[in-house]
């Protein structure tokens, strides 16, 4: 096996390797094989994934399992829903599953998030592996075990912390991935440079649209450093008690643009991160945390990679400061009714503060 890189994440008995290389899905099998070996695999993809690689996939799992089925979703955000889990669940126990099934999530951020919470409560906790195909879920996503959907109050407020088996990341899919998600995918790449590693931002800014031409080196290096970065931070709070709550960079604002624009594709995930980053900046700068120049090298490499920065360039989502303060309510970083935000000492220096005035993101959300 050529060009795989693999990492642990180290979490005591429930660790588990990430593999990241092209070509991986025929090598499945063989991967997995430890894992996957004689037992009966239900593969959970979206309409779009599974017509375009389901084939290989079950091609490659063929020799190691017992029994393949597989089952699809509507692509899409609007299938990380309570509706459309209850009918996977009731699909998965309709094909008489036990304990022992293992199921794979094949797909991109919304099949991992909602496979993974569907084994965290199937017959309460069966095995899963993340086979992610989008590029945030190889560079985020499919790592560290937040499973879940969301809910009329808001994005991902229903959900379980469960870790998968394995993660294998084959880098030759995403030349399939539609533009658009790539570089929705990338915000969440960028933000690994912005919340710790200064370095690796500065590689992207010379890098950064190899990487968003799929050129192999350069895709491989920003894969394999946002897992590594993602599985210290795991290994070091599970749970986010603490320093786990710095991946969440720009979440606030963005999971309240998502909550706005319905998660009806108009704003994708990536999309309103970024534009969340670049108003964590500005809030940062408003609060004399951070300089100004700092927030211009984030929105430009932002917006070199076509994403939004901000709100003027927003594609949706956007609504009244108080609609989304009101929003920004239900975030899981609240604690005693005070929102707590990731802000930013300058690029790589990222930290999360409970002392924000709601006056200060009034101000910049107007
Ligand atoms: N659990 C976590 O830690 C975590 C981290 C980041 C984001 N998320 C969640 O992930 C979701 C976003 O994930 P996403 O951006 O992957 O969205 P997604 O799962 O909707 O995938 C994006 C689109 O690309 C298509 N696609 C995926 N791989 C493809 C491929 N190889 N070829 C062709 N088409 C392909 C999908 O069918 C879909 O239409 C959001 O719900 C977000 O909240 C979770
Ligand atoms: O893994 C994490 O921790 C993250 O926060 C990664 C985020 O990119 C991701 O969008 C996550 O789903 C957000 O989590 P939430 O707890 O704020 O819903
Ligand atoms: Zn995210």
């Amino acid at each position: 096996m050529q060009n795989l890189s693999q990492l642990t994440v180290g979490l005591g008995d429930r660790a588990y390797n990430i593999v990241i290389g092209p070509g991986l899905l025929a090598q499945a099998g063989d991967i997995l094989g430890p894992i996957a070996a004689d037992r009966h695999i239900v593969i959970i993809s979206d309409e779009q994934v599974a017509a375009l690689h389901l084939a290989s996939l079950q091609t490659s799992l063929t020799k190691t399992a017992r029994k393949i089925d597989a089952l699809t979703v509507p692509a899409g955000e609007t299938s990380k829903s309570m509706s459309v889990l209850a009918r996977l669940l009731d699909d998965i126990l309709a094909l008489g599953v036990d304990r022992s099934v293992l199921l794979i999530a094949f797909g991109g951020g919304v099949i991992g998030d909602l496979a993974g919470f569907a084994a965290a409560s199937l017959l309460r906790g069966v095995d899963f592996v993340q086979i992610p195909t989008s590029l945030l879920a190889q560079v985020d996503s499919s790592v560290g075990g937040k499973t879940g959907v969301n809910a009329a109050k808001g994005k991902n407020l229903i959900g379980a912390f469960y870790q998968p088996k394995a993660v294998l990341a084959d880098t030759a899919l995403l030349a399939s991935l539609p533009p658009r998600e790539l570089c929705a995918g990338f915000a969440e790449v960028i933000k690994y440079g912005l919340l710790g590693d200064r370095d690796f931002f500065e590689w992207l800014e010379a890098n950064g649209q190899n990487v968003l031409a799929l050129d192999d080196a350069a895709i491989a290096h920003a894969v394999y450093t946002s897992c590594a970065a993602k599985a210290r931070i795991v290994e070091a709070d599970e749970r986010e008690a603490g320093q786990r709550a710095l991946l969440n960079l720009g979440h606030t604002f963005a999971h309240a643009f998502e909550a706005e624009a319905k998660y009806d594709g108009r704003l994708l995930h990536g999309e309103a991160v970024a534009a969340g980053m670049g108003l964590a900046f500005d809030l940062s700068v408003a609060l004399n945390i951070c300089n100004g120049q700092d927030a211009g090298r984030c929105k430009a490499l932002l917006e070199a990679s076509g994403l939004p920065s901000g709100l003027s360039n927003l594609p949706a989502g956007r609504a009244s400061a108080d609609t989304l303060l009101g929003h920004m309510k239900h975030d899981k970083k609240v604690k005693d009714g005070t929102m707590h935000f990731v802000l930013v000492r300058s690029i790589g220096d990222a930290f999360v503060s409970g002392d924000v005035p709601p006056e200060t993101v009034l101000a910049l959300l107007e």
